[in-house]
């Protein structure tokens, strides 16, 4: 059951306490739930997610992250890799999570990504082989709202139709665009190969957009892992407006440090939710350490420093942040009226879609108003040793970025389209720290963008050859002009248009990372047990040592579909 006061639930004691309702919260408390002897409170600061319509409909996920209410309001540091530009950081405040209002774009990235997660953590469990499973039961593929023909858009035998949260190919699918985007592969089939599933575990090539959207609507972990077959069950409470400040009755037992609940503030008021097993912190990214640093587990001298009393000195917590970062200046004004600007522009086709989305949950407003298709490339490795880079992937078969192409140019007249550049490992590496001892206060959150050179490196390399693609013959008639000039700009130029324009793509991670048992770094034991704690786990984006080379929400769940079977293991 879902509350929203404190003083509704019928106690403040449980087996598990999870700390938010995002992503990976949901899945872990829907997972221990299936056990009618665990009882399970998730915490969630943020709002409900019921009834939510820029929240349902997945063509107005924009108009979702223009809405403060929804959102934590975060701003970055002044990032000097981006001309010392502050940027907006996207978390969503509301059950769900950032799968409440994220844009929904479902990659699972390379399986060298995850080989590369069992090597550094020295447990073959987070391999891509031994994670398939989890994909799979996070998986429920499902035909697109329009039930157009889907061969050759997508390989079965890679999806699963069993799971919980729904997948498909998109509802609406921009023809005129999307076939030139294929004809284009067709042409440059060595540099922009077509894959006819890049979630096989080998993404490099160019193939369709898959989408957490299932019957034309949004699926995030609130609608799917909180449906209503699972909120119903008794050993399940949710309880909204509930933001954790701290790990509260910390006790030593056995060397480590055991903590007997959560604090909480409700309306101003603290409360103190009791686990008797387990607590586990779900709060994201930037959320998840800054609970552990005011609770006394980080680094010493900095914890001292602000008068929270040291219990577990860690100083990797909030350390190896990192986030993926983009440039979307890549856009070209084009000769057709079949882009999102005329939806945009024209009042009347809006309307129109909006009446078909609300009659039938299917049109154009049945898929999110961004990508057709994406990209995933590797730049020449030689190129990487010849600057004294080292090849920041995770290996050969796994993309240096992603490009997604959207039929938008983001114009005020005319039509026009985009393709976006993302690198997708970045090397440079941020934080989240405190400079408060008051936890309702806002953590410091660093990106640490482009502060490496091989990032700007990677974008710098993939201009060239993104403006290649659109040099295939098909594009002749279509495209009119590009926006701007970057085919004649110098690398000085194009290095100050990167650093003056490159943004978020929100896949911010890292924060609590894993590591090996036996490492002098790092936060979580591959088990995901935080190190010299007791009954203490961290189960979200935090723990990922390397992003994926992916879009992160994939990822996230199947950390979570395998955390909450470490979690079982220890209990059942
Ligand atoms: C704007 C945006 C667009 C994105 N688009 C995509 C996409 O298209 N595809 C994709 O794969 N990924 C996307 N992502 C990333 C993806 O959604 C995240 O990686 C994923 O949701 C992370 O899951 P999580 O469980 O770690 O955190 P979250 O999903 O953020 O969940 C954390 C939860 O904890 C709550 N919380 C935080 N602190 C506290 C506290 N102190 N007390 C109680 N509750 C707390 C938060 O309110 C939130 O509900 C996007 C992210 C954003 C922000």
């Amino acid at each position: 059951k879902i509350y929203e006061n404190v003083a509704d639930l019928p106690g403040l004691s449980y087996d598990f306490v999870i700390v938010g309702g995002g992503a990976a919260g949901n899945v872990v408390a829907n997972r221990l739930t299936e056990n009618p002897k665990f009882s399970v409170l998730v915490l969630e600061a943020g709002l409900s997610n019921e009834g939510v319509i820029d929240s349902i409909v997945p063509f107005f996920d924009a108009d979702l992250l223009a809405q403060p209410i929804y959102d934590w309001n975060y701003t970055t540091v002044p990032q000097p890799g981006l001309n010392g530009r502050n940027i907006a950081i996207q978390r969503a405040f509301m059950l769900g999570g950032c799968t409440s209002h994220n844009f929904m774009v479902y990659t699972r990235g390379s399986a060298e990504d995850y080989d590369r997660f069992a090597a550094v953590t020295g447990d073959p469990g987070w391999s891509w082989d031994r994670l398939l499973p989890y994909f799979f039961k996070n998986e429920k593929w499902t035909e697109p709202a329009d039930h157009h023909d889907t061969q050759g858009q997508f390989n079965r035998t890679v999806h699963s139709t069993k799971g919980i949260n729904s997948v498909s190919l998109a509802g609406f699918q921009w023809p005129i665009f999307s076939q030139h985007v294929i004809e284009a592969t067709r042409e440059l089939p060595e540099e922009w190969p077509f894959n006819l599933d890049t979630n096989s575990g080998n993404p490099l090539g160019v193939g369709w957009l898959q989408s957490t959207i299932g019957g034309g609507k949004r699926s995030s972990s609130a609608t799917s892992y909180l449906g209503p077959q699972f909120i119903r069950r008794k050993n399940l409470h949710v309880l909204l407006h509930a933001q954790a400040t701290k790990l509260v009755n910390p006790s030593h037992i056995g060397g480590k440090v055991a903590f007997g609940g959560v604090q909480f503030s409700q309306d101003g008021v603290l409360f103190t939710a009791k686990a008797a097993k387990e607590i586990i912190l779900s709060a994201g990214a930037v959320g998840t350490p800054s609970i552990l640093l005011h609770s006394g587990i980080g680094d010493r001298t900095t914890l001292t420093s602000l008068g929270i009393k040291s219990l577990i000195h860690l100083p990797s917590v909030g350390r190896n942040a990192s986030d993926q970062p983009t440039f979307n200046a890549a856009q070209w004004l084009v000769n057709s009226t079949q882009t999102l600007d005329s939806i945009y522009q024209n009042t009347t086709l809006f309307n129109e879609a909006y009446g078909e989305w609300n009659r039938t949950h299917t049109g154009l407003f049945a898929t999110q108003g961004g990508p057709t298709h994406l990209a995933w490339l590797r730049l020449d490795p030689e190129s990487f040793a010849a600057n004294n880079f080292t090849d920041p992937s995770a290996g050969p078969n796994s993309p240096h970025f992603q490009v997604i192409f959207i039929p938008l140019g983001f114009q005020a007249t005319g039509n026009g389209i985009t393709a976006g550049i993302i690198v997708v490992n970045p090397v440079s590496r941020g934080s989240v720290t405190i400079n408060s001892s008051n936890p309702l206060d806002s953590p410091i959150v660093d990106f640490g963008f482009l502060q490496s050179e091989i990032d700007l490196f990677v974008i710098r390399q993939a201009v060239p050859k993104l403006l290649q693609f659109f040099k295939a013959s098909t594009w002749k008639n279509y495209l009119i002009a590009p926006v701007l000039d970057l085919e004649n700009l110098s690398d000085d130029a194009l290095d100050e248009l990167i650093r003056n324009s490159a943004g978020s793509i929100s896949h911010f991670v890292g924060t609590a990372a894993m590591s090996a048992r036996n490492a002098s770094y790092g936060v979580v034991d591959p088990d995901l047990l935080i190190k010299g704690a007791k009954g203490l786990r961290i189960i979200d984006a935090s723990v990922f040592p390397f992003v994926p080379s992916a879009n992160t929400q994939a990822g996230t769940y199947v950390i979570a579909e395998r955390g909450a079977d470490l979690v079982k293991a220890s209990w059942e």
